[in-house]
């Protein structure tokens, strides 16, 4: 098997397409990792033979499988500038997350988000927000990232919306920026309540509403700087939330989010939310074809358990 394997990966980087098919019938491998920890469609890749790229896909080859220095075969094609053989694994992963999408709606049917999450106590202390499991919703070492995450979505001023109140590190930070209109969309019963208690509706820019987004959508209107950062949702409802930002976003506008979907264990749907870095910058409005650095990076969140979002400012698929 590591014999074929081996001979894969070398006719793949030779654009053999012919001993590339003779090996797939014989039943070489195509997941297989070379002594350099690359696959054959990498090497192909890498080399620019779409055709055989296209033939080790058609064969099940894993799309998304990264090397020792984290880069799919899309990103050595990328680097490499073979255009073709690029958009023959950009389809083959738009494809695999449609479907991939498609189970997780359906799975997601049946379930309920957050339901368990919204229904039970939470506790506050000076140093962090606990559900009723005693795992931390929102922790105060995130004030500096909240405050970078403030920054760039108030970076255009006017009008900004911020769902998940939580400890109120993002809304305070975004409140010295001076937006025009402040809105806050809160799902929790008990953080609600604490937000009237600290003054935060008698806020003149300040507008709060109570409920959970995916129930509110029709109070809400278009914003110059939008930040996502919700607690016990799916990965589907992040998504979800993403299929509605060219509505909610204006033209130029900014958008960011944090969650910690990424680090979660690995499966199509995250129950839990897991606060391990993930901090990305996004605008749909200036995004262009050939801005998309990391075009696989989006989907891997899906089926890697080790994979986590790099914190520097990057554009996503949506
Ligand atoms: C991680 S905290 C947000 C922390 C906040 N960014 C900060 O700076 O303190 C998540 C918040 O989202 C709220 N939440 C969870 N699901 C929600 C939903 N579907 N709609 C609105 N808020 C939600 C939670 O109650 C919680 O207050």
């Amino acid at each position: 098997m590591e014999k074929e394997g081996e001979q894969l990966c070398e006719a793949a980087g030779n654009g053999e397409i012919d001993k590339v098919k003779a090996l797939i019938d014989l039943g070489a491998d195509v997941s297989y990792f070379d002594s350099n920890g690359l696959t054959p469609l990498m090497h192909a890749a890498k080399l620019g033979h779409a055709d055989v790229v296209k033939t080790l896909l058609e064969a099940g080859a894993p799309w998304n499988a990264l090397s020792p220095s984290n880069l799919s075969a899309g990103d050595f094609a990328m680097d490499f500038g073979h255009q073709e053989a690029f958009e023959v694994l950009l389809n083959a992963g738009i494809q695999a997350e449609l479907i991939l999408g498609t189970i997780a709606r359906e799975a997601k049917k049946n379930s309920d988000s957050n339901g368990n999450y919204l229904e039970d106590r939470v506790s506050f202390s000076e140093d962090k927000l606990m559900d009723s499991n005693s795992k931390a919703v929102m922790m105060a070492w995130e004030k500096p990232l909240m405050e970078a995450h403030a920054k760039a979505v108030c970076s255009g001023g006017g009008h900004i919306l911020n769902i998940g109140f939580g400890m109120g590190l993002v809304d305070t930070a975004i409140q010295q920026y001076s937006p025009v209109t402040h809105t806050i969309v809160e799902a929790h019963p008990e953080v609600y309540e604490r937000m009237l208690r600290s003054g935060w509706g008698e806020k003149d820019n300040v507008k709060i509403i109570f409920g959970r987004w995916q129930d509110v959508l029709s109070q809400l209107e278009s914003y110059d700087g939008i930040f996502f950062d919700t607690y016990g949702e799916y990965y589907e409802d992040l998504r979800e939330f993403h299929q509605h930002l060219p509505k909610l976003l204006k033209p130029g506008g900014i958008y960011s989010f944090f969650n910690g979907l990424c680090g979660a264990p690995s499966g199509l749907l995250f129950p839990k939310h897991h606060r391990y870095l993930s901090s990305r910058h996004f605008n749909p409005y200036l995004m262009k074809p050939k801005a998309r650095p990391k075009p696989y990076a989006a989907f891997q969140a899906i089926q890697s358990p080790s994979f986590h979002f790099s914190s520097s400012p990057t554009t996503s698929l949506l």
